[in-house]
């Protein structure tokens, strides 16, 4: 028998720097990883939010270079592996090679649904250097099922151990996970992952009706500690993955333990589904956006629900960060113009 039906990577340390303003200390990462690796947590996945080398103006700057928290994720981990995200453009080959010699043994190349033909190079380069290779599909509700397909197709082509439809903005319906996972269940031979967003309170919901479609590999977030309102939460999906009799190998006790004790207190406040989270799945809008139309709303004196009503109309993607200041100084233009 199986020891694992789904495979679980903890997503905390890199999606969760969204939520904290890229803020991570060495002593949190060193605990939180400690810790889940105790509760035998498979994969524990570290970086800038936005990846490899995110640290910057445009994305947000990290506290403590990224590099010195994988090497201290790395160095008290006994049996979890340590996986990094890469954004081709964002990060470049280097940074993989750097990760992989201080200790990381999975690479996640994560690319815009449409573009997963940018992801070649990094995907062949993580293979050459004897790393896991997973690719990302990021925003995964802005194409159709047979773009999706014809992508992830190209991911399998260039090497990939495993495919994510990721649901960045949590806008998925559940309906919509099923028909995208059991596509790619139907056309490629690789693992299927599912990555999710809690923004219209449907990461369950989904994570359960891709494990359903087929997908083996899933991404949860303890305490909800990712971008937006969160990911699917670990010690939670634990617990109904547990009661459904799907195997992930994790101590639930203390997976719970260390929601409470560590995660919590890295949280600057409880991760709840907020009027702005909720409009980031209503409109489609890239979760890791969240903090920065915050910041403009601020800065222009405009809503912030407007602000990411109107990205999602234009339909912007992860890497148009710049976007969300002049969609905001373009409202108060707008609003001037009528009074
Ligand atoms: C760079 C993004 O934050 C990756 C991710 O977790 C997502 O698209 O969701
Ligand atoms: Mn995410």
């Amino acid at each position: 028998m199986a020891e694992q039906d789904v495979i679980i990577t903890e997503v905390a340390l890199r999606d969760g720097s969204h939520a904290i303003g890229h803020q991570f200390t060495v002593d949190q990462v060193v605990q939180l990883s400690k810790a889940l690796d105790d509760a035998n947590v498979p994969y524990i996945e570290v970086a800038h939010g936005d990846g490899l080398a995110g640290s910057s103006l445009q994305y947000g700057l990290s506290k403590t270079d990224e590099m010195a928290l994988i090497e201290a994720a790395a160095s008290v981990c006994n049996n979890a592996k340590i996986a990094v995200l890469l954004l081709p453009g964002i990060g470049t080959v280097q940074e993989l090679k750097q990760a992989a010699n201080i200790g990381a043994e999975m690479a996640r190349v994560a690319t815009h649904v449409t573009e997963a033909d940018v992801s070649s190079q990094h995907i062949a380069m993580a293979k050459d250097l004897g790393m896991e290779t997973v690719g990302f599909l990021m925003m995964a509700h802005m194409a159709p099922v047979k773009k999706l397909v014809e992508q992830a197709k190209l991911m399998e082509s260039y090497g990939a151990d495993t495919v994510y439809v990721v649901d960045s903005a949590g806008a998925l319906l559940p309906h919509e996970v099923k028909a995208r996972i059991r596509a790619l269940r139907e056309n490629l031979q690789i693992n299927i992952g599912f990555h999710g967003h809690n923004n219209l309170s449907l990461a369950m919901a989904n994570t359960l009706a891709a494990i359903e479609e087929g997908a083996t590999r899933i991404d949860g977030s303890v305490r909800c500690l990712g971008a937006g309102a969160g990911n699917t939460q670990t010690e939670v999906l634990v617990s109904v993955l547990d009661r459904l009799g799907i195997k992930t190998g994790i101590d639930l006790y203390k997976m719970m333990d260390l929601s409470e004790d560590i995660a919590a207190q890295i949280l600057q406040k409880p991760q709840e589904i907020t009027k702005d989270s909720l409009v980031l799945g209503y409109a489609g809008v890239y979760s890791s956006f969240l903090l920065h139309a915050q910041k403009a709303a601020k800065q222009f004196g405009v809503d912030s629900r407007d602000i990411l009503i109107e990205l999602g109309k234009r339909r912007v993607v992860g890497g148009q960060e710049d976007m969300i200041v002049d969609v905001a100084a373009e409202i108060v233009k707008k609003n001037t113009a009528v009074m």
